[in-house]
């Protein structure tokens, strides 16, 4: 089963911790050999109170006093250093499913619910870091509290100890069994929890929608469902835990009886002396507290090993899209993109790409039109390598993308969107977006060719305005703008542009027109035209009809010939 392992694959992050963890262990060994020296305390002082010896009763309670205070010094270090190793794993593993997350490929993102995704990340991970540290800190020295105890009565009394151990192998079953079926609720709790995430996370998002579909009532009960669905788990789960003590209390309070019992009878046979059966009692009292622990920590464990293995699957996942081992950086001169018999298909025997050959010379415009589904989006998304090409090839200066790094190629690529993204941050942050060094200069030079300077410079903040998650404070067509600049920032040889197909007001179109011409200039541009005077512009348009270029040549060209574009053209554009 997965789940054993999904624990065992913390190793390699716990072992850079190793010198933390190994300097806490010495201080539990430390605090740990205290507890019995107290129980014996606890027996000597028992003595002397029945002798009204106060001299030694004095001299114990300062020794006793000494016991408390290194024991108080030992628990300090071995708390504080336990958490910074726990604390530490965690956010190590933070950084690499983080890491992880980014490399995988888009369709990996198609299907996962970001939500769930938010409820990994955090949730998940700070209950890993919860179950290490009270791996180290709780049930480390609780198990070596109950062995170094253990070890005390068995030298004190091995029959009696002995006797009273019989009932530990039955308690452990039942612990154990308790064990899978918190584990069976945990999951069922946590699989709640997520779905309840990525709702939210869904439903949050388009709130506006919701709204205006007067969808609230539906909404709730949606959520209401997941939320009851994770209450019922963890109810569930709360139960098994109430009945796990009430039967693991049982079994104490049965071994407490029986060594009574049992002590009471070496007592009389002389094998034991009052004395011995105090300081046995002592060990037993200090017996209950680990395993009281160790019973909670199992059940906590049970509920990290739910969160761990959703981690450790989430890892488990490999990119589709990889670079080989070998890849080269690509150096792009002159922005020749070639795509040779390129095929692609999202789901097996399904084609959207077929079989498409062409070539685009280097600054040359090559406008894509066709019907919805034509496979126009599908077709540019193939050069950033979002999605593999299943046969054929894309070279970019006669190098196959395939031989080369992602970050490089990608690089070389600038993209504006249909949709503009905005994310959290200044408006200085969005332009500049994925760099970490913020040039002004640069960052302005870029926004007055995308027509956005004189708006931003109108803002209160000017370029360090804040723009929420969506940029909720900004019109469409100047938040277009803003995406247009983070590509002109870039530089990039090659374009690929999404025209947006939302209506502007006609200055905004006209600023947004403009921008885009001054961006298209000196490079390779695809775009996915719905502006006629982007068609009209373009140095070549491709008609694109199921994934294979129909027709090809300028707007003249392509109307003279009265064919798919002619008609196209005549429904799409005469009515612009
Ligand atoms: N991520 C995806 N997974 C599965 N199928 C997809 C995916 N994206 C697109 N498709 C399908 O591939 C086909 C081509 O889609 P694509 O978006 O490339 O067309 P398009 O010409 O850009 O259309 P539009 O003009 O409507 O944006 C469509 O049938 C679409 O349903």
């Amino acid at each position: 089963m997965k789940n054993r392992s999904s624990y065992l694959q913390l190793i390699p992050f716990i072992l850079p911790q190793s010198t933390t963890i190994t300097l806490a262990f010495i201080c539990t060994l430390l605090f740990t050999t205290l507890w019995p020296i107290q129980a014996w305390l606890a027996g000597e002082m028992t003595e002397y109170i029945g002798r009204g010896d106060t001299n030694s009763i004095a001299r114990l309670a300062g020794l006793t006093a000494v016991v408390f205070i290194v024991k108080g010094i030992v628990q300090y270090g071995q708390d504080s250093l336990m958490a910074k190793a726990a604390l530490t794993i965690a956010l190590n593993l933070r950084k690499v499913v983080y890491s992880h997350l980014q490399k995988l490929s888009l369709n990996y993102f198609e299907v996962a619910k970001t939500g769930d995704l938010t409820y990994r990340l955090t949730e998940d991970i700070d209950r890993i870091g919860e179950v290490v540290n009270q791996f180290f800190h709780d049930f480390v020295p609780c198990i070596l509290q109950l062995i170094v105890v253990l070890g005390y009565m068995l030298w004190l009394n091995w029959q009696l100890t002995m006797a009273t151990l019989v009932l530990a192998p039955l308690m452990a079953i039942i612990i154990g069994a308790f064990g899978e079926r918190l584990l069976q609720y945990f999951r069922r709790s946590q699989n709640r929890i997520s779905n309840l995430s990525a709702l939210l996370t869904e439903v949050l998002g388009g709130i506006r929608l919701v709204q205006a579909f007067a969808a609230e009532d539906y909404e709730l009960s949606r959520f209401a469902q997941e939320a009851e669905g994770n209450c019922q788990a963890k109810y569930q789960a709360e139960k098994a835990k109430a009945f796990q003590i009430v039967v693991v209390g049982f079994l104490t309070l049965m071994s407490v009886v029986a060594i009574f019992f049992l002590g009471g009878w070496q007592i009389s046979q002389n094998n034991l002396t009052g004395k011995e059966f105090v300081s046995y009692l002592a060990g037993v009292a200090l017996l209950i507290d680990p395993i009281t622990h160790t019973t909670n920590n199992y059940n906590s464990f049970k509920e990290g090993q739910a969160s761990a293995d959703k981690i450790f699957e989430l890892l488990a996942i490999e990119p589709s899209v990889t670079e080989p081992k070998n890849a080269i950086a690509l150096q792009v001169v002159t922005g020749k993109v070639e795509y040779n018999s390129v095929s692609f298909a999202y789901v097996p025997q399904t084609p959207v790409i077929n079989n498409l050959s062409l070539t685009a010379s280097p600054g040359e415009t090559i406008a894509l039109v066709g019907s919805s589904g034509a496979g126009k989006s599908t077709l540019v998304n193939l050069l950033p390598r979002f999605y593999n090409v299943d046969q054929g090839d894309i070279l970019i200066d006669g190098v196959n993308i395939k031989n080369v790094t992602l970050k490089s190629l990608r690089q070389q690529i600038g993209i504006v969107p249909q949709e503009t993204t905005l994310f959290s941050g200044t408006i200085a942050q969005n332009i500049a977006f994925g760099k970490t060094d913020l040039d002004l200069q640069g960052i302005e030079k870029a926004a007055k060719i995308a027509n956005a300077h004189q708006f931003i410079s109108e803002l209160s903040q000017g370029y360090f305005t804040y723009v929420g998650e969506r940029g909720v404070n900004l019109s469409g067509g100047q938040r277009q703008r803003i995406t247009i600049a983070r590509a002109i920032l870039l530089n990039p040889p090659i374009l690929i542009l999404d025209e947006a197909t939302s209506a502007l007001d006609s200055e905004s179109e006209d600023l947004v027109q403009e921008a885009l011409e001054r961006i298209m200039q000196e490079r390779t541009v695809f775009v996915i035209a719905h502006r006629l005077a982007t068609v009209r512009r373009a140095d070549r348009i491709l008609v694109l009809e199921k994934g294979q270029i129909v027709e090809s040549g300028n707007h003249q060209e392509l109307l003279n010939k009265h064919g798919i574009y002619a008609s196209f053209y005549a429904r799409q554009f005469q009515a612009n």
